[in-house]
């Protein structure tokens, strides 16, 4: 049993409800720390110490000083790296690899590249004519949003965390955020860096909790926020698209993908398929922009779905703190059960099961974590339940095309439209195929590969708007024209 307690931090100050919730270590079930889950009163304090800051010494502040401010955070974050890599494992049990490489570091370039962002930002102006002909000034400037909240997802808790923090401060916002119930350390351990390097008592403020009747639902409903920005389920969306409705504001969602990556005969083959199993298994296939269907030319099916079972089989699933693991455990059991649940599904809709399909059996502590297969089936109809719904774990359902046309068709049919990815040495087709894709986000021979001065978002239920560059500042500061008649 632990006696750590991971505390909210509102006005500046680290505190604590009395009420707990059980951060569990999904490598093996272990308690990993008491959470103090905030109540409606702790979120309606962060909310008035938002308010106090913005109408004080934050709302005061000059780009400079408050980009000055962002760097230092994310100074902070580069020194205390090991802390943060270690705090990341423990919540999610992904691996040292990923929470190396990838998401702490983007904790830290998320703030760099939105502080650098801001300071060059500029605003629009006209000069218009006048029949008197003295003619009038229009120029617009830019102001924040306000209080804004972020409810953020478990899979890339840091990174997902402050690729909306990090814009909504740089333009003069202030802060309630609620990180997932399943990852509240990576959060807890950024406030601590912040208060380090000195940003405002009230300009960020970080809630513990859960969703519907817990502090994401007390926070997203309280009249005293000004806009929210949501990361997690397409469903989740409109609970909170529902809760907001009452008190009219600024929505930007990021939700569910059930993405396809669309392989060419013409590709090359090790690329396509190095690629394609990286954006299937990658974080346990727990990233949004994770491919779950993969469609084949007729003519290359038989040797990608090999090499696929190849390379699914060869992945090391391990302890994360291995330099050479490739897989973790789920994020949870319910998770975990979920995954499952969809790989009995698969067995019942008919599919034939490539690799995986169960629970890796390790004869060790991990028999009791969240553990499950890579796993790749084929053989399903496009409208099975497993080639439609988002399941969020390392599987894919790969599927044989003959035209071009057949494949977009089929890459298309999607209640989701987030992300693709299409493998061709046709330059032209990787153009004209990417163009008809509706997504909003397509790769041509690569996956992943992020410029943060690019839009990102979705269509269809996977998101509302987009974030990135210049994106990011349209949606936390929004203009106001101002005409002056000379
Ligand atoms: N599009 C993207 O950029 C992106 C990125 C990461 C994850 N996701 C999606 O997120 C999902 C996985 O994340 P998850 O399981 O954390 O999602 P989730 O929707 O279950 O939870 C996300 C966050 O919302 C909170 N929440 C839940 N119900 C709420 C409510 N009624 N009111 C307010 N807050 C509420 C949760 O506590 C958590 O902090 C997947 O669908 C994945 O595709 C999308
Ligand atoms: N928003 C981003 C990644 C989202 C991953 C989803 O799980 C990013 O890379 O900026």
């Amino acid at each position: 049993m632990t006696d750590k307690v991971i505390k909210n931090y509102v006005g500046g100050a680290f505190v604590d409800s009395g009420t707990y919730f059980d951060n569990i270590d999904p490598v093996n079930g272990n308690v990993l720390a008491k959470v103090s889950e905030a109540n409606r009163a702790m979120v309606k304090q962060a909310v008035a110490a938002s308010r106090k800051a913005l109408n004080g010494p934050w709302g005061r502040m000059s780009v400079q000083q408050r980009t000055a401010l962002l760097h230092k955070v994310a100074d902070g974050i580069e020194a205390r790296f090991d802390e943060f890599v270690e705090a990341e494992m423990a919540d999610t049990g992904k691996s040292y690899q990923q929470a190396s490489t990838i998401d702490i570091p983007r904790g830290a370039a998320n703030f760099r590249i939105f502080a650098d962002m801001v300071k060059t930002a500029s605003n629009e102006s006209f000069h218009t004519d006048t029949n008197d002909g003295a003619g009038a000034l229009n120029y617009s400037v830019r102001r924040p949003l306000g209080v804004v909240a972020v409810v953020a997802p478990w899979n890339l808790p840091l990174l997902l965390l402050t690729w909306k923090l990090a814009p909504a401060l740089a333009c003069g916002n202030c802060i309630v955020a609620k990180p997932s119930e399943e990852t509240p350390s990576s959060a807890t351990l950024l406030a601590e860096v912040m208060d380090e390097a000195g940003v405002p008592a009230g300009v960020f403020n970080l809630v513990h909790g859960f969703g519907p009747n817990s502090a994401g639902e007390f926070l997203t409903s309280d009249p005293g926020i000004n806009a929210i920005t949501f990361t997690g389920e397409s469903r989740t969306g409109s609970a909170i698209m529902r809760a907001a409705a009452e008190t009219v504001k600024p929505l930007s969602f990021e939700l569910g993908g059930k993405n396809a990556a669309i392989v060419f005969d013409d590709a090359d083959f090790d690329k396509a398929l190095e690629g394609t199993v990286r954006s299937v298994f990658t974080n346990g296939g727990q990233v949004c922009l994770c491919t779950e269907r993969v469609y084949v030319q007729r003519g290359l099916f038989d040797k990608f779905v090999e090499g696929m079972k190849q390379k699914a089989e060869a992945l090391k699933i391990g302890w994360p703190t291995e330099k050479d693991t490739d897989m973790g455990p789920l994020i949870s059991f319910e998770h975990r059960d979920k995954v499952l649940s969809y790989y009995r599904l698969a067995e019942k809709e008919g599919a034939q099961f490539v690799t995986g399909g169960g629970v890796p059996v390790f004869g060790d502590q991990r028999d009791k974590g969240a553990w499950v297969e890579p796993t790749i089936i084929t053989g399903l109809s496009e409208d099975a339940r497993c080639v439609k719904e988002e399941i969020f774990g390392p599987v894919c359902h790969i599927t044989p095309f003959d035209t071009e046309e057949e494949a977009i068709s089929m890459a298309n049919n999607s209640q989701y439209g987030l992300a693709a990815a299409i493998w061709t040495r046709n330059i032209s087709r990787g153009h004209r195929v990417a163009q008809q894709m509706e997504a909003g986000m397509v790769w041509v021979n690569t996956w992943y590969l992020r410029d943060l001065r690019t839009p990102f978002g979705g269509v269809k239920l996977s998101g509302i708007g987009r974030e990135g560059g210049s994106h990011s500042l349209n949606f936390y500061a929004e203009p106001s024209n101002i005409c002056i008649k000379l």
